[in-house]
This record gives C-alpha cells, structure tokens and sequence, in this order.
C-alpha cells in the first residue's frame, strides 16, 4: 500500500471507531484487528503505519471527532508530511479543500477535563493518560522463580515494590512463550499487581473477589496467600467468569472456585456467605480512566450519565459486600479510574453509610495518598491509574 492509500485506511478506520465510540460498539482494538483480518493483502508494515496514524490521531483529539476525515485532518496539520497523501489517488483521500472541518486538539473531552481538574488532576496528569503503556507481568511464584524469568527475556526490567514483576518492551510477543502457556507468569500492569498485594490477604484467609472477571487478581491474591485458605471468585458476565479455571488451572492455583451471580440478586446468591470473610475485594466495574494509555478512545466513549451509573453501580457491590465481611474482617475498593467519584469519593460515602468501619493503612509503596485511601497515577507512579481503599469491620 502507498502512503495515500495507508491515510485513507486509516481515516475509513477512525470512521468506524468514532461510530462506535458513539454508539458503545466495539473497542478501537476490535475494530482494527477485524479490519486486518479482511484484509489480508495489508503487509506488516502497513499494518504497523495504519495502526500508528489511527492512534496517534486518537491520542491527538479530547473530543470526539465529527468523523475520520476531519481526524486525519488534524494530523496533518501536526505532520505536514501527511498531507501530501491527500492527492485524489485511485485509493488514496481527496485534495484537501479550503476551510474542510478539522477535528480540535486537546487532551479530554471538557466536562471530563474539569472532572479531572476537581480531583486535582491537572493538565501533566491528563497528557500521561495518552501515553503509551508499558508491557509488565506478574512472575508466578506458585510455578517460577522472577530471576529465572527475567533471564529468559532480554531487556526485563524488574518493578520497584513488587519481587515478582517486570516490565518488558512493550511489543514483546510474551504470550507465545512457553514459559507464559505453562503459567509461570501473567500480563499485569504494575499498578494492578501493586492494589492486588496492597489487600494484604495472608495464607490460610477466606477471600471473596466479589467482581473477579476473568481472574487477574484473583491469581496475584492466591499467590500472596501460598495458594492457602480459599478464594470465592463472583461475577455476573459469564464469559469472563469462564475464562478464570483454566487460567487457575494453568498457574497452579488450587483455591479458587467461581460463582455465576445475577445481576440485582446478589444478596440472596450469596446468602451463605454473610459474615464470614477475612477479606472482600471489590475490583469494581468503572469508567477505566486509568487505563486510557492503552485504550485511549474510551474517553470519547464516557458519558456524565454513563459516569453516574458506575458510581451508583459502585456504592451498591460495596454494600454487598459489607454484608460478607466478617466482624473484624477487611473490604479492599479498588478502581482502576482516577476520578474521586469512583475512588476517594465513594470509599468516603461508604464509610459514612456504615459507621464503626474504619479506613486501614495500606502497606504499598508508591501512590498518593487521596482520601481514605491511596491513588497510583501514570505520570508519578508509571502505572496505570488506580484507586485503592481498605476498610475495616468493627
Ligand atoms: C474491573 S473489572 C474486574 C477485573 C478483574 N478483577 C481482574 O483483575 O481481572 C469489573 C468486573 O465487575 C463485574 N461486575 C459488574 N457488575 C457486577 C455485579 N453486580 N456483581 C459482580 N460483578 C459485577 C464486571 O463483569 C467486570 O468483570
């Protein structure tokens, strides 16, 4: 493919991902490796210059652009190299006219920009969030030995405050290793390792991860209890659930088992659980802001009304859960977004809702402490964004 022909891929690309954004339809990545699969004369390279136009234009715009033209647009404005692609080709876009649309730089949309801004976070923090993410996993010490690990991957680096994680070129194909496909690691974003051992669940302890997904925490809590005591693993999506046994499976983790639950009858799925646990981790479903580096068209995607179930969404599994922990027992509030609605905000409306709870240190290194809890961010901590709170029963 030419470069005329690469611009106009990508600006059919931004077409459909600004559609989706729009209509909560699939993910960018989604998009583009669909795109990919029908199109089979796309080389590497063309892969690899699609790929970067598409997300270096979504990095580029706040707002939602009025479509993949007018994206393209804006980058060129910043490369003016790509212009030159504009020249009416057979495949390629057409000349660029006087006064065409061209999307708006900037960082997030506005109301998410002041949202940010309320929970101090200013302009330096916001541009972190459109970086690109790093590539770190989790060494299994159920199965591996870090060091072992890390002198099998040229260029690891090991994560401060956590012994068992690295951090690897980001285009490192870890998931064709063998070492990966016989457990003796998992891909884990540091800050998502680092809120799973800030829980502090200890060998022997009865553990509830009420929203467990497809198990990435967990296997990193299973692993800070020796694979001793016994985790209860709970979500309502099916098919995220369903991925945790084998991942269990592989990883050596012989404690955990699952529970389908439906959503608005968690209380009574769960009735036989009531006062029982050491520990409840409520890895709680949320905007993701936090996450943006590696998905950064999900700010297109966020709505103050979307926002506002999640908190709402939130406040009621935190409830739920309270009801589990046993007197004296823990609840751990982990988000991966950055906004005090999410994080610091509720683990304060939580704590104002059940009086006696009180709000525990949490024994992690990095992150900064925000309300009851500590936040992680991209800019200081180079991990993900997360919010983590631990909470205590009388
Ligand atoms: C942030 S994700 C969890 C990620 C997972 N803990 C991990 O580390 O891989 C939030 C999860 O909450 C689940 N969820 C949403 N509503 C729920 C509910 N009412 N009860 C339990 N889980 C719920 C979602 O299906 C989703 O898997």
């Amino acid at each position: 493919m030419n470069p005329s022909a690469r611009l106009q891929a990508a600006i059919d690309l931004l077409d459909k991902i600004t559609a989706a954004a729009r209509d909560q339809g699939a993910s960018a990545d989604t998009i583009v490796a669909r795109w990919f699969a029908e199109r089979r004369y796309a080389g590497s390279k063309d892969r690899r210059a699609i790929r970067e136009l598409v997300y270096d234009a979504i990095r580029m715009l706040g707002e939602r652009p009025a479509s993949g033209r007018a994206a393209m647009l804006a980058l060129a404005q910043r490369r003016p190299e790509l212009a030159e692609g504009f020249d009416g080709s057979s495949y390629g876009p057409a000349p660029i006219a006087p006064d065409e649309p061209v999307a708006q730089a900037g960082l997030l949309p506005a109301w998410l920009a002041r949202a940010f801004e309320a929970s101090d976070l200013g302009e330096d923090e916001q541009a972190a969030l459109l970086a690109r993410a790093p590539l770190d996993i989790r060494v299994n010490p159920l199965k591996a030995d870090p060091d072992a690990i890390a002198a099998t991957l040229p260029g690891a680096m090991p994560l401060e405050w956590l012994p068992a994680g690295l951090r690897l070129a980001s285009d490192t194909p870890v998931e064709q290793l063998p070492a990966y496909k016989d457990g003796q690691f998992e891909v884990q974003d540091a800050g998502s390792q680092l809120v799973s051992l800030a829980a502090g669940a200890e060998p022997g302890q009865r553990v509830i991860d009420l929203c467990a997904g497809g198990g990435g925490k967990t296997l990193a809590l299973a692993a800070a209890m020796a694979n001793q005591g016994v985790i209860l693993a709970c979500d309502v999506d099916r098919p995220r659930l369903s991925r945790l046994m084998p991942r269990a499976e592989r990883a050596g983790v012989t404690i955990a088992g699952t529970r389908l639950l439906n959503p608005g009858r968690e209380p009574e799925m769960l009735a036989d659980q009531l006062d029982r646990a050491d520990l409840v981790l409520v890895d709680a479903p949320c905007s993701g802001t936090g996450t943006w580096r590696r998905n950064p068209e999900a700010r297109w995607r966020l709505t103050p009304e979307r926002l506002a179930r999640y908190v709402a969404t939130q406040a009621a599994l935190l409830d739920i859960a309270a009801g589990l922990v046993r007197p004296g027992g823990a609840l751990v509030h982990i988000v991966c977004s950055l906004l005090d609605a999410e994080g610091a905000g509720q683990a304060e409306a939580f704590l104002a809702r059940h009086p006696g709870w009180t709000a525990a240190p949490l024994a992690m290194g990095p992150g900064t402490p925000r309300g009851p809890g500590l936040r992680l961010t991209p800019l200081r901590d180079s991990t993900d964004g997360f919010f983590v709170a631990k909470m205590t029963r009388p």
